[in-house]
């Protein structure tokens, strides 16, 4: 985590944001022997930036995620952290390595406390590093602390995506990569997560997000990708994309409609 208070805070230069993030360099992913899901996929997210890619369901968001996290090997191509290479690296040597993954659906212990829950996602650090990870993702999200004794299972759906992202910052990740954290959430919880999602990206978290919340999603983030059956049809600021023809006429959904 690159966020804590008297510690060197990213460049501007986005050359130099990039190499300080991950680096997606044409990669080609599929499930088992099954036909490539992702094909030829390309993408940067600088440290201290949100990069969301969006698309329709079916369109390969989770399993980019999944690639990225050491859950599916990538069969082309190369995964970059910081300048490392990370392809080919499991799961568990990704997660210790710098990139955490929140799945969809949140997936915190529902019988532990929140802060029981927090402690679990820095369970590779010493009893100091621990308190110190805590210390420090409190102090990013104050919200968990007052809810810390309590059973995750009894917080709200907001409440329980907070933690899972919590969860995932005690590991001090370089790149944390957020499926769908809006799905099932109310508009206020929506907004909580969404600014709370900045506020870890200005620390120098390089945040990678996917979504099928287009308009909201491009609204936070600085600049973005439309996945389309596992190629990226469209890249830029997120501020040009949301203006684009194509987007708005292909992408858009009803929920999005509703929100303009
Ligand atoms: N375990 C799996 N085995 C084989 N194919 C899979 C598996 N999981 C997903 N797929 C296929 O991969 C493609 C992309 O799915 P993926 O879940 O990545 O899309 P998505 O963009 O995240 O969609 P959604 O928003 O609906 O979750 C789909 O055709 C899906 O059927």
């Amino acid at each position: 985590m690159l966020w804590k208070a008297g510690k060197e805070r990213p460049k501007e230069d986005p050359a130099v944001r990039a190499e300080q993030g991950l680096v997606v360099s044409g990669i080609e992913v599929g499930y088992h022997r099954g036909p490539a899901i992702l094909r030829d996929l390309s993408l940067t997210v600088g440290a201290g930036e949100i990069f969301a890619v969006v698309g329709r369901n079916g369109a390969g968001k989770t399993t980019l995620l999944r690639a990225l996290s050491g859950l599916l090997p990538c069969r082309r191509g190369s995964v970059r952290l910081q300048g490392r290479d990370f392809t080919g690296l499991s799961a568990e040597r990704v997660a210790r390595s710098g990139i955490a993954h929140v799945p969809a659906g949140r997936r915190v212990i529902p019988g532990m406390t929140a802060l029981d829950n927090l402690k679990l996602g820095g369970y590779q650090h010493s009893r100091t590093a621990l308190a110190s990870a805590l210390d420090d993702v409190l102090a990013m999200l104050p919200a968990l602390a007052t809810w810390g004794a309590r059973r995750a299972g009894t917080l709200s759906g907001g409440e329980q995506q907070l933690l899972a992202i919590g969860r995932a910052l005690m590991s001090r990740p370089v790149a944390l990569l957020l499926d769908e954290p809006l799905t099932g959430l109310s508009p206020a919880y929506q907004q909580d997560v969404l600014e709370e999602m900045s506020k870890i990206a200005k620390g120098g978290t390089a945040i990678l997000l996917v979504e099928q919340n287009v308009r909201k999603s491009l609204r936070t983030a600085d600049r973005g990708m439309v996945l389309d059956e596992g190629r990226g049809v469209l890249t830029g600021a997120a501020a040009e994309l949301l203006a684009a023809d194509r987007l708005r006429d292909g992408y858009l959904g009803v929920g999005d409609a509703r929100q303009a």
